[in-house]
């Protein structure tokens, strides 16, 4: 079943972006859909031995999974045109000839109505509408042209079909909705981590740390807990772009921000709050404690080994300025504004060390 699921509807790809994928998975849920929907209609009729429906369906079944071949393979654009063009033909002729509108079959069309809407890409707009068009042209034919009573459906088997249609026919739609709506969930929620991620290190980026910073804060006062906010600045990061130059700078960064993110506590918050200045957030800590996490941060950063391709390691230090809540502090920004003062002595002081700025330390 996972199999199925997995090579024909492509439920396992729900991190992948691309919008064909999504097309992929709804031609490849319709191809299903239509392929059962014979197979019934098949068993039906076996059992009541109509050879030319039988015949008739079989062939629809073979094209169905010959479609359903196609979109597996990857050639999207024609298992996308074959399946309106096999339904239209199968339930006009069906419709028409063999079961009569009393059954609804055409019903069926509206929704290959809805199809057409969503699994051609807007750049398709011709297909699209035209297709959509044509469905409903073939469902005005089947509805004033054919007649009540079909060939092979007596009235109390069309009042059964005319059910069964509209079941199976809700159940297509809402099915085919639901992936609408879950691909939209997908590509928002994708959307929303990239704009709160920092593209060269994949660290929170400035709008997102902030955001945490004001959240923390907010929660600390609530809670009455204590939380430390760090302000990590790299030692003299312009001579190593000068002497190695920008992608040595960019590779610098991208190690110390591993090294940052690997040290850090799963309950901290770390982000580039820009150029190279990161900040720590520290929830429920002493100064002491946070003193000594940043400690550890600044010694592993410290013997961190960072060597660009032609073989050169570069050394590489940074400078920790940290602070903390205090009392009648209201707003995150004023404490960050201490951190940044402290980061300011750690430098003037020589770098490579953390400095603290607080008018009460534990
Ligand atoms: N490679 C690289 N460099 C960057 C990036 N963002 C900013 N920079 C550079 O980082 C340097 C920052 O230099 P400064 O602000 O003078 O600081 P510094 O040289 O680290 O000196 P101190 O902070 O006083 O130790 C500038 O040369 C920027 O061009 C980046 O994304 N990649």
């Amino acid at each position: 079943m996972k199999k199925i699921q997995k090579n024909f509807l492509y439920t396992d790809l729900a991190e992948e972006y691309s919008n064909d994928l999504n097309q992929k998975r709804m031609v490849g849920f319709s191809y299903l859909f239509f392929c059962s929907i014979n197979l019934i209609v098949i068993v039906i009729f076996v059992i009541r031995q109509t050879s030319p429906i039988v015949l008739f369906c079989f062939l629809a079944l073979l094209l169905g999974l010959l479609g359903l071949r196609l979109n597996f393979k990857g050639k999207l654009f024609w298992a996308q045109i074959m399946l309106p063009i096999i339904a239209m033909l199968e339930l006009s002729i069906l419709s028409l000839f063999y079961f009569g509108t009393g059954s609804a079959l055409h019903w069926f069309l509206i929704d290959f109505i809805i199809y057409a809407l969503a699994v051609f890409r807007s750049d398709q707009r011709v297909l699209k509408y035209g297709t959509a068009l044509c469905t409903v042209s073939v469902f005005w034919v089947c509805e004033f042209m054919g007649a009540e009573k079909g060939l092979y459906l007596s009235a109390q088997d069309q009042k059964v079909a005319l059910f069964l249609v509209f079941l199976c026919s809700s159940f297509a739609v809402a099915v085919i909705v639901s992936m609408v709506v879950n691909r939209l969930r997908t590509v928002n929620e994708h959307l929303r981590i990239l704009t709160e991620k920092d593209e060269l290190t994949g660290l929170s980026n400035r709008r997102k740390v902030l955001a945490d910073a004001d959240d923390i804060f907010a929660d600390s006062i609530v809670q009455q807990d204590s939380c430390v906010f760090a302000i990590i600045d790299l030692d003299h990061f312009k001579r190593i772009n000068d002497t190695y130059g920008h992608d040595a700078g960019d590779l610098v960064l991208v190690k110390v921000s591993e090294t940052m993110a690997a040290v850090v506590r799963d309950q901290d918050e770390i982000g580039r709050y820009g150029e190279e200045e990161f900040i720590v957030i520290m929830r429920k800590v002493t100064l002491k404690q946070a003193e000594a996490v940043m400690e550890r941060i600044r010694t592993a950063v410290e013997n961190m080994f960072v060597e660009t391709e032609q073989g050169i390691v570069i050394p590489v230090t940074i400078s920790i300025g940290l602070s903390t809540m205090e009392p009648g502090v209201s707003r995150f920004e004023e404490v960050l504004a201490q951190a940044s003062k402290a980061l300011y002595v750690a430098k003037r002081n020589g770098r490579n060390r953390i400095a603290i700025e607080s008018s009460f330390q534990d």
